[in-house]
């Protein structure tokens, strides 16, 4: 529980109130005023941060004072700046009047609840109890008033007699303090608003009533109540009202729109009507009605309209850098738990007050043929996962969310046979996140001018939407439900790649995972391609990549820059890949506050080779080319594959009782998709996996594959179904579709939560 309290009064030091004021003693002498007076901003905060400890370590001293005078001599030392550094302090009454105050709090009389109390860059501090900032959604405040209500949302334990197994949450409390004079109380709403808590000013009662009051202040001396509060944002809620068997309307009303209204901020809530309302209004929306951000309502799958009506505008300049906010209310919620560590509705909209943005990366899948677009954030997956998916549909109105259990049990009890045609560039290292080559120029370039070629076919209309799935977890857990008599698949699966292939590809052998298998090929490799690339034309661009940011053991990929300049294979090479590029993106973010390019280093190929660039970059002195490598190599493979997932990050489930992430090496901003075959057909192989998946040990199977990779080209065999899952939209595969990356192409609103709530 975050805020506490102790039945300690004593201020010894062995108590945990004791160790608190302690603390705050420290703190406070410690304190630099210029600090804490000049510099009270977010960047203090953070280049503090490192020095504020766990709030854990509070409850723990709290808890167990013995402990906590055990360690004192520690805490002492280390932890001497535990609340950051004070901002304000004085005497503070908790008002019992407080409708929403609890009885623990509010204490009979009130000298009981008279405390010494202080705001800190990290928490407001009452005796013993700590309320950290970060819960804190805003402070209401009348001008000339002595008392102010801090509204907040804090983690709080059950109170039912099953507290001890249930897990805590968050809940809206509303705390009035009471200060010793309104000038005082004006400072206190004053040191929150410089912490960048929003602040509700009010107007002095006196001027709308007649009231008079002790509390208030004559007029003549009322000073300026001039707080320096932050503008409260305008946003776009796009909810989706079949979300989570309709909760969703009830989710964001109930206790999300307060705390958005408590924040000062101003909405327009629209429901969507129908299946790609959502795409459709984003498409069109005027951004300057929500200059803040589009706040989805619902599962993955509005968050995925919102984001395929973003980046199929003629503006994509400027719809990439619309943030996105995410109130999980659907079925599943990967990303915004992936993400931003948040599962429930109320720290999801903590986390969009408080603000920040946190960039992920996004995938395009391509159809090739018809250059259709449709970009995701989460997975696109092949095979028996999307089979379900499409199964699903049929039994929506049926069995709600259990409708993936469903079909999944269905479609493992008459499992069909996967197979594919798939080439995959794997990342030319590991740590290169997939890095392009690139030459010299490009800290000039506009990022949004090296994907107009994808955004523009992205506007073409996607393929018509069959179902929606908004958590593959559902279908990956129904395996395990699934009994059945048990096929054992034929005895040459083997989703290694071919001895060949690992020595003539050592990249792709590492990355695999260091497995040796002994499970047998599945697959054919494809031999000697004469061919350079069936890709079409992408527009080749010269791209900075964000390489030292995130993968920080990078020097490998810029040193394979020294082979750039000649298309000549090896020719070992060729006898098992296929040199491409494949498609470029921008690799760096459009939104970015800071000169990101200017830090990056030159990348001066000895002999670039310039592809034709339109006419406007050549005009404009840029030069966004392409340069191939010897280490972009195209591995292909063919064969049987249950399923074939790409994933751009790990991909936690929300609904699942386990941990279950699909793919654990995949970070949302590393600049590289990560590829899972599960090779191999039957019953058993998919139960084995599925069952592992639960406990994360999938990728150890010997018929699973995981690769981390730049783009992933794939066609279904002629005997398979072509369903293709992306975000839980199902759409078809018709010819061959390429799954590529834009690094960073999308901003969440809201920044990874310290300690995500479980
Ligand atoms: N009003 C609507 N009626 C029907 N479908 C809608 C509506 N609004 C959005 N959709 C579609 O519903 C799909 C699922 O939405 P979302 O992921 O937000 O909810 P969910 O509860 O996780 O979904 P599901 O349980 O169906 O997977 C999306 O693909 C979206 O296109």
């Amino acid at each position: 529980m975050e805020i506490q309290k102790s039945d300690h009064h004593e201020q010894n030091l062995t108590s945990p109130r004791g160790l608190i004021h302690k603390v705050l003693r420290r703190t406070s002498s410690r304190r630099s005023p210029t600090a804490a007076d000049h510099n009270p901003s977010p960047v203090f905060l953070e280049t503090s941060n490192s020095k504020f400890l766990k709030q854990k370590d509070i409850d723990d001293a709290i808890k167990d004072p013995e402990k906590a005078g055990t360690h004192d001599n520690r805490i002492e030392d280390e932890k001497s700046d535990l609340l950051g550094y004070e901002i304000c302090s004085g005497k503070l009454t908790l008002d019992n009047k407080s409708k929403s105050a609890s009885g623990e709090q509010s204490g009979s009389g009130s000298s009981s609840n008279c405390f010494d109390a202080r705001l800190t860059t990290e928490a407001l501090v009452w005796g013993s109890n700590i309320l950290k900032l970060e819960d804190i959604v805003s402070v209401s405040y009348h001008s000339g008033l002595r008392h102010f209500t801090v509204h907040a949302c804090p983690l709080e334990k059950r109170s039912s007699g099953l507290s001890c197994f249930m897990k805590p949450r968050k809940i809206q409390k509303d705390l009035r303090f009471l200060s010793t004079s309104p000038h005082e109380a004006f400072r206190w709403v004053n040191g929150f608003a410089d912490q960048q808590c929003y602040v509700n000013l009010l107007p002095h009662p006196m001027a709308s009533s007649k009231k008079h009051s002790s509390e208030l202040i004559p007029f003549d001396n009322m000073f300026d109540p001039c707080v320096k509060c932050r503008s409260p944002p305008k946003i776009l809620v796009i909810l989706n009202p079949r979300s989570g068997h309709g909760r969703s309307s009830k989710v964001f009303h109930g206790k999300v729109e307060p705390i958005f209204k408590l924040a000062g901020f101003k909405m327009e809530v629209v429901k969507t009507t129908h299946a790609g309302h959502a795409k459709s209004l984003v498409s069109t929306i005027d951004f300057s009605t929500c200059p803040d951000g589009i706040v989805c309502v619902g599962g993955d799958g509005i968050v995925n309209e919102v984001l395929n009506g973003l980046l199929c505008r003629d503006d994509q300049n400027v719809a990439v850098s619309v943030p996105i906010g995410i109130i999980p209310a659907g079925s599943d919620n990967s990303l915004v738990w992936t993400v931003l560590g948040v599962k429930d509705p109320i720290s999801a909209a903590m986390s969009i007050v408080r603000g920040g943005f946190t960039p992920i990366d996004v995938f395009a899948v391509e159809w090739i043929q018809s250059g259709t677009i449709h970009f995701g954030t989460t997975v696109s997956y092949f095979g028996f996962v999307s089979d379900v998916l499409e199964l699903s549909e049929r039994y929506q109105k049926r069995f709600g969310p259990l409708r993936y259990f469903v079909a999944g049990f269905l479609k493992f009890l008459c499992l069909p046979k996967y197979s594919f045609e798939l080439e995959y560039l794997p990342i030319s290292d590991g740590g290169g996140g997939g890095e392009h080559k690139i030459v010299e120029g490009q800290d000039k370039v506009d990022a949004s001018d090296l994907y107009d070629d994808v955004v523009r076919r992205s506007r073409v209309e996607c393929l018509p939407r069959a179902s929606s799935l908004s958590s593959i977890d559902s279908i990956m857990s129904t395996g395990i439900m699934s009994g059945g008599d048990l096929e054992v698949s034929s005895p040459h699966a083997n989703n290694e790649p071919s001895e060949l292939v690992r020595a003539l590809d050592p990249k792709s052998k590492r990355l695999s995972l260091g497995r040796t298998s002994t499970f047998k090929e599945p697959e054919e490799v494809i031999h000697p391609q004469a061919h350079v690339s069936s890709t079409p034309n992408w527009r080749r661009s010269k791209s900075k990549s964000r390489t030292e940011k995130a993968w920080p053991g990078s020097g490998a990929t810029n040193d394979a820059n020294s082979s750039r300049g000649t298309t000549t294979h090896d020719k070992e090479d060729a006898s098992s890949t296929i040199s491409d590029p494949g498609p470029v993106w921008d690799s760096g973010p459009k939104w970015d506050d800071e000169p990101k390019w200017d830090n990056q280093p030159n990348w001066e190929p000895e002999t670039p080779i310039d592809l034709p660039g339109p006419l406007d970059d050549i005009e404009l002195g840029l030069t966004k080319e392409l340069v191939p490598s010897l280490d972009e190599r195209w591995t292909v493979r063919k064969g049987r594959y249950l399923g074939v997932l790409v994933c751009n990050h790990s991909c936690k489930t929300v609904q699942s009782l386990s941990s279950q992430v699909i793919a654990p090496k995949a970070e949302y901003d590393d600049n590289c998709l990560d590829l899972l075959l599960v090779g191999g057909s039957g019953r058993l192989r998919l139960l084995k996996f599925l069952v592992l998946l639960q406990f994360g040990k999938h990728i150890s199977l010997p018929n699973v594959e995981y690769l981390k990779v730049k783009s992933v080209r794939l066609k279904a065999g002629p005997n398979t179904h072509d369903g293709c899952g992306i975000d839980g939209e199902l759409l078809h595969v018709k010819g061959q579709v390429r799954c590529s990356l834009l690094p960073q192409q999308c901003r969440l609103i809201g920044r990874p939560a310290k300690n995500p709530v479980q």
